[in-house]
């Protein structure tokens, strides 16, 4: 039998047509793991594998499983020591998750677009965002706000903001270039004629390592097109910053 895989999510399910990903493919399911090889030791998994939107670069599951292994040698530790055995597998496996965007498009959550009669300001805040930094490769996590004003109507879903956020989280990162690149793409992408992103994160490597101060936070903003205007701009922040 035939399974559907979505080149957007991942999500290998039935389900993903309810998560309205738009590019999906067949597969068959002798490419995925039985249960039993999924609970070996030191398993090698097949799925899918992830391509850039270019075609220029593809994930490298057996390079990152190799990868860990060096480094869990490299900090003096035993990779073949039980609770590290299946390691190298699991991060290969959370890397497609947590660098996935390196291989999606905003194209994918933006050009599902619909008519509306209004062209007011659209805001939605407090969209959840975890990425990495590409310095240390460590965590940071916050939220992101977006506010876009249409033009001729045009909207997306509200939950394509939050998938366009995940776009570009999902790589390594630094917050000045995620909060730039999602405003960059709501103007391109969704023709919008104006929009404002705001981001607000604490990054793990200035709270567990480093300068070591948990409670700095970060925050950046990228305004384009009409929204540069100061009234527009201040009720957009005005509404981000409410309680
Ligand atoms: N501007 C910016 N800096 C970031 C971001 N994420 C991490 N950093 C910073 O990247 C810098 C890297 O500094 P380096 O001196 O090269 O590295 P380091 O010796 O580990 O720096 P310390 O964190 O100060 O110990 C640090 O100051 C981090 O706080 C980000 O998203 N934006
Ligand atoms: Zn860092």
């Amino acid at each position: 039998m035939a399974t559907m895989i979505c080149t957007v999510c991942c999500m290998v399910s039935v389900d993903c047509s309810e998560r309205q990903c738009m590019d999906r493919m067949d597969i068959d399911d002798n490419d995925f793991p039985t249960p039993t090889q999924q609970t070996q030791g030191a398993r090698t998994s097949v799925g899918s594998e992830l391509v850039s939107p270019d075609g220029r670069r593809h994930y490298d599951e057996e390079g990152v499983r190799k990868a860990v292994r060096d480094f869990l040698v490299a900090i003096g530790e035993d990779p073949n020591r039980e609770g590290l055995l299946d390691t190298p597998d699991r991060i290969a496996r959370a890397g497609k998750e947590l660098f996935g965007g390196l291989y999606q498009s905003p194209k994918e959550p933006l050009s599902r677009r619909f008519k509306t009669d209004t062209d007011e300001m659209v805001l939605v805040r407090n969209i959840e965002l975890y990425s990495v930094c590409e310095h240390h490769l460590m965590p940071f996590l916050g939220v992101a706000h977006i506010a876009y004003i249409p033009s001729n109507g045009m909207v997306v879903g509200l939950s394509k903001l939050a998938r366009l956020v995940e776009v570009y989280a999902r790589r390594p990162q630094v917050q000045e270039r995620l909060t730039k690149q999602i405003a960059d793409a709501l103007m391109e992408e969704l023709d919008a004629r104006g929009c404002l992103v705001v981001i607000d994160c604490e990054h793990l490597c200035m709270s567990m390592r480093g300068i070591k101060k948990s409670q700095a936070r970060t925050t950046t903003s990228a305004v384009r097109g009409i929204m540069k205007n100061a009234a527009t701009r201040a009720e957009a922040m005005q509404l981000i910053c409410r309680e």
